[in-house]
């Protein structure tokens, strides 16, 4: 167990107490954020008006953080920003704080106030990007700001990172962010990033919140599968063509699923850790998995979230086909979404799926695939992982167990493997099943979750600094 030393270095830690113009100022910031429609639509289009918009808006919110000695401040790639706050200490690690600026598009269909309005009802604040992710890029600078103007100076160095283009892949803003930093020679304690949550009554027999760190995310692919054929007459229609091949394909795909791998990935470990916290009898079952594994596997195949976290999951996306009613169509094909688990890999999955699609006259084109992350370290001496750990308990004293997940999405992180293999997911926002509304209608966040994001980093980045008994970078260890 890792030790802490009670003390801050210098005793000088700042509380997080904010004045109500201080709270009022900070929701007043996230919903103008929200204002700016900073949609990533697809690699050709994103609306890049309001990206160089988002640029200028930080600046006037965040005055602090753009006018202190010791932060530099980067555009990179055009519209992504890079914060490097130079702490007192360098013989400590620095570490880097991640979040992206663009957002989903969201037609306002559906919507109960419009999505760029960043209205507030009931206690929420509504619109795209409350969750996904203006939330943390916001709310890193928020806490920052605060601290600032409390004269707060840091010990350990660490970065912001603000990518613009994460919805799209990350290429343009992450990837070049981290080639930037790796041609400083910089080497990460950690990183963290968005991909899970606190959760309240996620699942029906759970007693208290639970706050689960991803500590590593999920490999993609995007397949196309395509069905050529001589187009013809439809009056006389040969008895396959093109579009029931390939429905056959993704039907077979579909009630085909990939295996189910728990045992595999960190959804046992986390049950196990979880166990204490269910009520009688699950908190028996899942201390007796050696008995009970494959009753507890089946029914987590019963929702989509944990299904999503035991297996390679198959989402066929984008479907075309046909040219004309009375034409058979030369051509059909579809592009099939996967997610990997971690114990797969990109060729494992692909073959699987030749296999169970066993047929000739379907091609396969890979458009885009990585394997799953590594497994971020969860030990005693993994920092960032502590570093989240304590500050959880800090800040959410109604969570009981902290526990290691697998993130089901991707995210910006996985293009900064290069420089640490710390790389930790977690959002400090505590949902309930019916905020679970991430690229849905209705996003949204509550003015009491975003206030509590705010403090958590503040507390977070003064945890950074705090002297972590029989941490490898501890400079006192000596003392001991
Ligand atoms: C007892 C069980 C407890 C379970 C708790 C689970 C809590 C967390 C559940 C879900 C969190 C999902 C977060 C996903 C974040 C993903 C961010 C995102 O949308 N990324 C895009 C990136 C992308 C990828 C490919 C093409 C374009 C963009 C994505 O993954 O689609
Ligand atoms: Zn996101
Ligand atoms: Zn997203």
């Amino acid at each position: 167990q890792v030790l802490w030393n009670t003390q801050l270095r210098d005793t000088s830690r700042i509380p997080s107490n904010f004045s109500r113009q201080e709270r009022m100022a900070t929701i007043e910031a996230l919903k103008g954020a929200i204002q700016i429609p900073t949609v990533s639509f697809s690699h050709e289009k994103s609306n890049t008006t309001a990206l160089a918009e988002f640029g200028e808006y930080i600046q006037r919110v965040f005055p602090t953080v753009f006018h202190t000695s010791f932060i530099k401040h980067e555009v990179v790639g055009n519209y992504s920003h890079l914060f490097t706050v130079q702490g007192s200490d360098p013989s400590l690690q620095p570490y880097l704080l991640l979040a992206h600026i663009d957002v989903v598009p969201a037609p306002e269909e559906g919507w109960e106030v419009p999505p760029f309005s960043g209205q507030e009802r009931d206690g929420f604040i509504y619109g795209r990007g409350t969750l996904d992710n203006k939330n943390s890029v916001m709310a890193i600078l928020q806490a920052l700001e605060l601290l600032l103007l409390r004269n707060y100076t840091p010990q350990r160095s660490f970065f912001i990172a603000l990518g613009h283009d994460e919805e799209i892949s990350g290429t343009d803003g992450a990837q070049k962010i981290s080639a930037l930093l790796q041609s400083r020679g910089v080497r990460l304690a950690f990183a963290v990033d968005e991909g899970s949550f606190v959760v309240d009554n996620f699942l029906p027999s759970l007693k208290k919140p639970i706050a689960i760190i991803a500590v590593s995310e999920k490999g993609a692919m995007d397949l196309m599968l395509r069905v050529n054929m001589t187009p013809g007459h439809s009056s006389a229609p040969p008895k396959e063509t093109t579009i029931s091949i390939l429905s056959a394909a993704i039907n077979q795909l579909q009630q085909n699923p990939m295996p189910n791998m728990f045992g595999r990935g960190q959804v046992k470990t986390m049950l196990q850790q979880l166990a204490g916290e269910f009520s009688s009898p699950i908190n028996i079952v899942l201390r007796n998995l050696w008995l009970f594994q494959p009753f507890v596997s089946r029914f987590l195949e019963k929702n989509p979230i944990t299904n999503a976290m035991i297996r390679t999951t198959v989402a066929p996306t984008v479907f075309q086909a046909g040219i004309k009613v009375n034409v058979i169509p030369p051509v059909a094909q579809a592009i099939i979404n996967f997610r990997i688990h971690p114990a797969q890999t990109v060729h494992e999955v692909l073959e699987l799926t030749k296999n169970i699609v066993a047929d000739d006259r379907v091609q396969f084109h890979v458009l885009r695939a990585f394997d799953p992350s590594p497994v971020s370290p969860t030990d005693d001496q993994a920092l960032g992982y502590q570093l989240l750990r304590h500050t959880i308990h800090a800040v959410f004293p109604e969570v009981s167990v902290v526990a290691p997940g697998t993130c089901i999405g991707n995210t910006d992180s996985r293009h900064y493997l290069n420089l640490t293999r710390g790389i930790y997911l977690f959002n400090p926002v505590l949902l309930k099943p019916a905020d679970f509304r991430i690229h849905g209608v209705n996003e949204r966040i509550s003015v009491q979750a975003y206030e509590t994001q705010v403090k958590f980093i503040f507390e977070f980045i003064q945890n950074a600094d705090m002297e972590l008994v029989g941490m490898p970078d501890s400079p006192h260890q000596h003392d001991l």
